[in-house]
């Protein structure tokens, strides 16, 4: 089985605006709400390809509820823990650019943590584990690490989708894949990745560092998938971007699903790719055959 979880968990509320002024008033020209927040995401992606997940997390308040009640209305398994304060919402702002405001999310008392981890414990080798998201500012900052140490460490597959310190912690500890895209990927270095050359460096080190898989995405401009073994290279499909909200967590499932349905690596590339392209052509997240029309247009190479 797949687990997903979502720390912390958004409404992502999609707003447009033609002629955004900063000092005025605007009026959005359309407007949309979904669930939102990495795991969950992942979670609706997978459940689209008719792949079985449970998502794990903590909502609360009204935007929870209404997280709950979409996953729901999905047919999402969803197992969530109430916790006092409000789930955020995040504005994903589109003016032509896109510019994303996250909210800090609930606080999340150690009780309700270890409600979490108690959910966790019953996880055994055959299971996926799939860590997506900020970490609240409540709760401990190398959390990903320590649950990629244990998990790892009793053979369960761990993904993290994360950035900063917390993603160059988590590779120490064997992760089946992390999935950093180039910005991301350049700030754990400290340098601007403008190159596929560059990507596959600096994503080679994070293979040396432990990390058994990592796919470096680079929006519109290609993927890498890098391992002990190989590096190959995806094209990405060409169409109109709507909303890429969600592309890298579409791309992190596809890549699960068809890897827990086949276990062959480079379908699963091909496919996650054809996931995050379908989801960034789309203004909600891709549905099954969006993903899999892309699927011809998505040429893999051994570099
Ligand atoms: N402009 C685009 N055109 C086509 N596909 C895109 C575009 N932007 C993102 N994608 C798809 O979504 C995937 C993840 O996008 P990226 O922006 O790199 O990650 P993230 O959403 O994590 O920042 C890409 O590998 C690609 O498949
Ligand atoms: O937990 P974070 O890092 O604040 O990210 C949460 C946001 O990322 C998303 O999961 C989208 O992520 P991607 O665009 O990287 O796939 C949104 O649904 C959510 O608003």
């Amino acid at each position: 089985m797949i687990y997903t979880v979502t720390l912390n968990p958004s409404v992502d509320f999609i707003v447009e605006v033609e002629d955004f002024q900063l000092d005025g008033l605007n009026r959005m020209s359309k407007e949309a709400k979904y669930p939102g927040g990495k795991g969950i995401n992942v979670s609706r992606i997978l459940k689209r390809i008719d792949v079985d997940n449970t998502a794990l997390g903590f909502y609360g308040g009204f935007p929870g509820e209404f997280i709950l009640d979409a996953l729901r209305k999905e047919g999402v398994k969803a197992d969530f823990i109430q916790v006092d304060e409000d789930s955020r919402i995040n504005i994903k702002l589109k003016t032509g650019h896109e510019t994303e405001i996250n909210g800090l999310g609930p606080a999340i008392s150690s009780d309700k943590m270890n409600d979490l981890i108690k959910k966790l414990e019953g996880l055994t080798e055959s299971d996926i584990l799939i860590l997506s998201g900020s970490i609240p500012p409540s709760m401990p900052k190398d959390l990903y690490q320590e649950w990629t140490r244990s998990f790892a460490g009793k053979g369960i597959s761990v993904v993290v989708d994360t950035s900063g310190k917390a993603l160059l912690d988590v590779v120490k500890e064997h992760p089946f894949l992390v999935k950093p895209n180039h910005h991301e990927l350049g700030e754990l270095f400290d340098k601007k990745i403008d190159t596929a050359d560059d990507a596959i460096h600096y994503g080679k080190i994070l293979v040396e560092q432990g990390a058994q898989n990592v796919i470096v995405s680079m929006a519109g401009d290609g993927a890498l998938l890098i391992n002990k073994e190989e590096v190959y290279s995806a094209t990405i499909p060409q169409g109109t971007v709507k909303n890429s909200t969600g592309a890298g967590d579409s791309l992190v499932a596809g890549f699960i699903g068809k890897w827990d349905q086949t276990k062959d690596l480079l379908q699963a590339f091909q496919y996650g790719v054809a996931s995050g392209s379908a989801t960034a052509f789309n203004y909600d997240l891709a549905e099954k055959q969006d993903i899999e029309a892309l699927l011809p247009q998505v040429h893999i190479t051994k570099i």
